[in-house]
């Protein structure tokens, strides 16, 4: 519970590292249960999106109780703690997503504008289905209409790092989720 700092800021604990496993179990049987009719049909193809998704990728997929797939592609937007409003795909996707029930893999949505321009990118590909699963999520700060299917948590809209998330680099590693300090 103590607090972390990271190159020249403060974060105070939030979400521990067992709620946040509690809670990706649920969203793993809650997908399971959704996608039990895949049975004998193609399987689950998650796709979860670098950097920051990588730990809740691999947990989440861990708890699947369904036949499922995954792959990865790196987009960023991100420099420091603020958006530079620019995606930039740097490593695409080798599958072909034709017919598939697609489950995109995300860490955080937090202005929407990743997933808001890299959706239609998708679609472009015409899956089966697409839906969204996200750990994190900023309701606050989204500007962009999206529907995500399966979210961790609503969080107030503050910086937030650890458990794959970053500050400039720093902070992935960490088992728990830091908010950034009240008065940073
Ligand atoms: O909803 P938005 O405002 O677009 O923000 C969400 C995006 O920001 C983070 O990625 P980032 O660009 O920081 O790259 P990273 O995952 O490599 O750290 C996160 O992983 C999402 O992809
Ligand atoms: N680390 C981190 N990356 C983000 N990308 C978009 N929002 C956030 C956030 O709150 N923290």
């Amino acid at each position: 519970m103590t607090p972390v700092t990271l190159h020249d800021k403060t974060f105070d604990s939030y979400l521990s590292e067992q709620t946040i496993k509690e809670r990706v179990r649920e969203l793993a049987a809650q997908i399971s249960k959704d996608y039990a009719g895949n049975k004998g049909k193609q399987s689950v193809l998650f796709i979860g999106i670098l950097n920051g998704a990588f730990m809740f990728a691999s947990d989440l997929f861990k708890e699947l109780s369904i036949d499922a797939e995954i792959s990865f592609i790196k987009l960023a937007s991100y420099s420091g703690t603020k958006s530079t409003g620019k995606v930039v795909t740097a490593i695409g996707l080798d599958q072909d997503l034709f017919g598939r029930d697609i489950i995109i893999i995300e860490d955080i949505v937090d202005t929407g504008k990743t997933l808001h321009e890299f959706l239609p990118k998708l679609q472009h590909s015409q899956p089966a289905s697409l839906r969204i699963a996200t750990l994190l999520h900023k309701p606050e700060a989204t500007q962009y209409e999206l529907t995500l299917d399966y979210v961790g948590f609503a969080i107030p809209n503050k910086f937030v790092v650890g458990y794959g998330l970053d500050y400039d680099g720093l902070g992935r590693n960490l088992r728990e989720i830091y908010q950034l300090s009240g008065n940073e």
